[in-house]
């Protein structure tokens, strides 16, 4: 550890935020990364020391060890607006920022706290870098978003976009057609509570299975790493002529994410309110709209599904019965979060909702149908089975496919 002290840089971000300590904790791991592509600038930059002093940075390393602290701030000031909404999802992890470089190597001094709490913070981490496009080596994982293109870039290709589809009102014409939830059929080949859950997959003969076995909209995982999914999967199913609308199912945490998944085809996206603190919602929810995108907004516990019913203009609400955080599946917290006076504040504003994760059998559509979800998401028990239509019909207890 004596030796890591040498590497410490003398200049840090002044603190701005009362509760953040002035200096690290004692470093307590080394952290490999590789070296990001910063580009070196030649403008000068300010950075103060602990003790208050500015001190001026004029070469490109500096520059831009002067903007990741910079970044780093701002990553923890979004820790602590979620934290002040009641939101335990960190967006970004809670170390300081990279202290010095050696060779291609960057090295990062680590605290305890840079460990994600579960799998959701690590999935929203990695999704941070993914799409902030830093390379970074994360365990034995070495992933870039291949394709980050500027706004403008992608602001462009939507006029190539194929249209957005009616999400909602395909649920509600499929729920009025069968009189049973509309089904949101999952193209999912793996995730972290199952792993693999179907070793061949062929995700546009899954999506072709599901709409002729009567599906009225699908889900298609985007995320590569905890899901195997891609956006090929999603731009190859619209391609191929699916009419299901389609949701992107991904880890949205930058409305950038929004405008590349209406590029790639989908006409529906997911926000999930354990990440997304209310003003992100507001925001993505007015994006989506400008977009034609349909926001699924997801909660899974009375605090969530209170912040998203404050929101205005909010039309799709999942309910996840899984526990993102420790993978608890229980459907009942479907029925316990529909009763009383926000299952009423529901039926007034006339709100689809979505019953989430854990669905298997006819019993289980009619419980959460009883407790007043008009659609149901569901991957599992559906992508698993050798013929995924047939596992359509086996779920409902009966054949829901037009003819
Ligand atoms: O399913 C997981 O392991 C998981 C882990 C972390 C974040 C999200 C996760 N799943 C997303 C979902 O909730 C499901 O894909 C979806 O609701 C369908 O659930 P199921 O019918 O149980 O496959």
């Amino acid at each position: 550890m004596e030796g890591l002290a040498s590497l410490k840089t003398p200049f840090q971000a002044t603190p701005f935020l009362s509760s953040r300590p002035t200096s690290w904790n004692p470093p307590t791991q080394l952290n490999f990364c590789k070296r990001s592509s910063f580009s070196t600038f030649s403008v000068r930059a300010q950075v103060e020391s602990n003790d208050g002093s500015a001190a001026v940075a004029t070469s490109g390393e500096s520059v831009a060890e002067a903007l990741k602290i910079k970044e780093w701030e701002v990553g923890m000031l979004q820790n602590e607006v979620a934290a002040s909404q009641g939101i335990r999802i960190r967006r970004r992890p809670p170390t300081g920022p990279p202290l010095h470089y050696v060779g291609p190597f960057q090295f990062r001094l680590q605290n305890e706290g840079n460990t994600p709490r579960n799998i959701l913070e690590e999935i929203v981490w990695n999704k941070d870098t993914e799409v902030s496009q830093i390379e970074c080596i994360i365990g034995d994982y070495d992933f870039q978003l291949k394709e980050r293109k500027p706004l403008s870039v992608l602001k462009k290709a939507l006029e190539n976009a194929p249209p957005a589809r009616d999400f909602i009102g395909a649920l509600r014409a499929a729920n009025e057609r069968t009189g049973l939830p509309g089904l949101i059929a999952e193209v999912k080949k793996a995730s972290p509570s199952r792993g693999i859950l179907r070793e061949n997959f062929d995700p546009v003969e899954i999506a072709q299975a599901y709409e002729k076995g009567g599906a009225a909209c699908l889900s298609v995982l985007t995320d590569a790493k905890y899901f195997k999914g891609s956006f090929e999967n999603l731009e190859a199913i619209r391609k191929a002529g699916v009419k299901c609308p389609l949701l992107c199912k991904e880890f949205i945490i930058d409305a950038w994410q929004l405008y590349y998944a209406r590029t790639k085809g989908a006409d529906a996206v997911l926000l999930i309110a354990a990440v997304l603190p209310d003003l992100d919602i507001k925001y993505m929810v007015k994006i989506c709209k400008l977009l034609g995108l349909t926001a699924l907004v997801e909660v899974h516990d009375e605090t969530e599904f209170d912040r998203v019913l404050a929101i205005e203009g909010i039309e799709l609400i999942g309910i996840n019965n899984r526990n993102l955080e420790t993978f608890e599946l229980d459907i009942s917290i479907t029925k316990k979060l529909l009763e009383g006076e926000r299952g009423k504040i529901i039926r007034e504003r006339g709100i689809i909702m979505v019953g989430e994760s854990g669905l298997f059998t006819p019993d289980d559509i009619a419980y959460v149908q009883e407790a007043g979800v008009k659609a149901i998401l569901v991957g599992e028990s559906i992508v698993k089975q050798s013929d995924p239509g047939k596992g359509i019909s086996n779920l409902f207890g009966k054949d829901i496919s037009m003819g």
